[in-house]
């Protein structure tokens, strides 16, 4: 199949989103916006960092990028709206495992109602997607890294080191399939982006939300640094799962911190703000943990602070990054 008919076969056959004037089929879609604010951003998934033949199959790959982008829409407060996808495509992929692939984004953009508006396609070494998601939110309600304030309250969603212990059984796990590894591998590779939450918040004046793609121990820090604040984090209180504490007991707090890809939110609200989170949460059956709080820099550079009884540390920036300087 050549690069046209693949084009056709992945066209969708009616589109969800009224803003729309023109999607595929010319050299560029067009969204008449309606007022609202337009946020949008734009996440890779290359074969061999991001995943591996031995680690997800064509559906995972397509649900993860999807997932990864809608991510950072709900960390902007952002109702997700319309998706691009670029691929490089290596002769190792075929036909049924592209359309496994578009199959994996398609069950989740049905899901927020999202529109495949256009893309990219070319031939390459190996695989590699790039998907640029498109959202609206109401004009002055983004949700920025920058927000938090000493004394505001520091919360994650759901529950952290999931996903990294759900890679650990894909690369050297024991063939044996219980149900706490079902859990952990589903969490790995078809992770559930908190736009509910998010957008249940809309109400509240200031908010700070980042999502958890590389670890909580650099999302802190960006928050930090974005806000100039120091954030402490009581090691005690951060949440995990019964699945990653049954089969990780040795590794799982490290994991918490910088196992990353758990696409859970960690945000700051006012403490007068806070019981409103929680009942956001409560409403839609998403746990939020309250794990610590914001507060004035103890030094000159913005920190995050691990309070482990009365002892603290600083927790770096420790999650995964990408081009890392040779010996590090
Ligand atoms: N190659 C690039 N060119 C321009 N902007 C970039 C590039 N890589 C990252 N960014 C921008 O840097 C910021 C941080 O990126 P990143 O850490 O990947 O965010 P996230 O972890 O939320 O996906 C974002 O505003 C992103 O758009
Ligand atoms: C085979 C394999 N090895 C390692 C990882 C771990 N890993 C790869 S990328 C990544 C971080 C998240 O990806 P990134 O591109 O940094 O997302 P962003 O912060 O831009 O959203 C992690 C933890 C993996 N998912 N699969
Ligand atoms: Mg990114
Ligand atoms: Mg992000
Ligand atoms: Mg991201």
């Amino acid at each position: 199949m050549d690069e046209f008919s693949f084009i056709k076969s992945i066209k969708p056959g009616f589109y969800r989103q009224s803003s729309l004037i023109k999607g595929i089929n010319d050299d560029a879609a067009v969204i008449r916006p309606t007022g609202e604010d337009i946020v949008t951003a734009v996440d890779t998934m290359v074969e061999g960092v991001h995943f591996s033949k031995e680690t997800m199959q064509p559906y995972h790959v397509g649900h993860r990028v999807l997932a990864a982008n809608i991510s950072d829409l709900a960390a902007m407060g952002s109702t997700p709206a319309f998706f691009m996808v670029s691929l490089t495509i290596p002769s190792s992929w075929n036909q049924e495992e592209l359309e496994e692939l578009y199959e994996g984004m398609k069950q989740l953009a049905h899901l927020y109602k999202m529109d495949l508006i256009g893309g990219d396609t070319v031939s390459g070494s190996e695989l590699s997607v790039t998907v640029t998601v498109i959202g609206t939110v109401p004009k002055g309600k983004a949700r920025y890294r920058s927000a938090a304030k000493p004394d505001d309250v520091l919360f994650v969603t759901g529950t952290l080191g999931d996903a990294r212990a759900g890679l650990e059984w894909l690369l050297n796990g024991e063939p044996k399939v219980d149900e706490d590894v079902a859990y952990l591998v589903k969490r790995h590779r078809t992770p559930s982006p908190r736009v509910e939450f998010a957008q249940s918040l809309v109400s509240l004046s200031r908010l700070t939300l980042n999502d958890v793609s590389d670890g909580i121990a650099n999302e802190a820090n960006e928050i930090a640094e974005a806000s100039d604040v120091d954030l402490l984090i009581d090691a005690g209180k951060l949440p995990f799962s019964k699945a990653v504490f049954r089969k990780h007991p040795e590794r799982f707090e490290e994991w918490m911190f910088s196992g990353g890809e758990d696409f859970e939110l960690l945000g700051t609200v006012s403490e007068e703000d806070w019981p409103l989170v929680e009942k956001a949460a409560r409403n839609i059956g998403l746990p939020v943990t309250r794990i610590g709080e914001v507060a004035i820099k103890r030094e000159v550079s913005p920190k995050v602070w691990i309070r482990r009884d009365e002892h603290m540390e600083v927790l770096g920036p420790s999650g995964y990054t990408h081009l890392k300087e040779k010996g590090e």
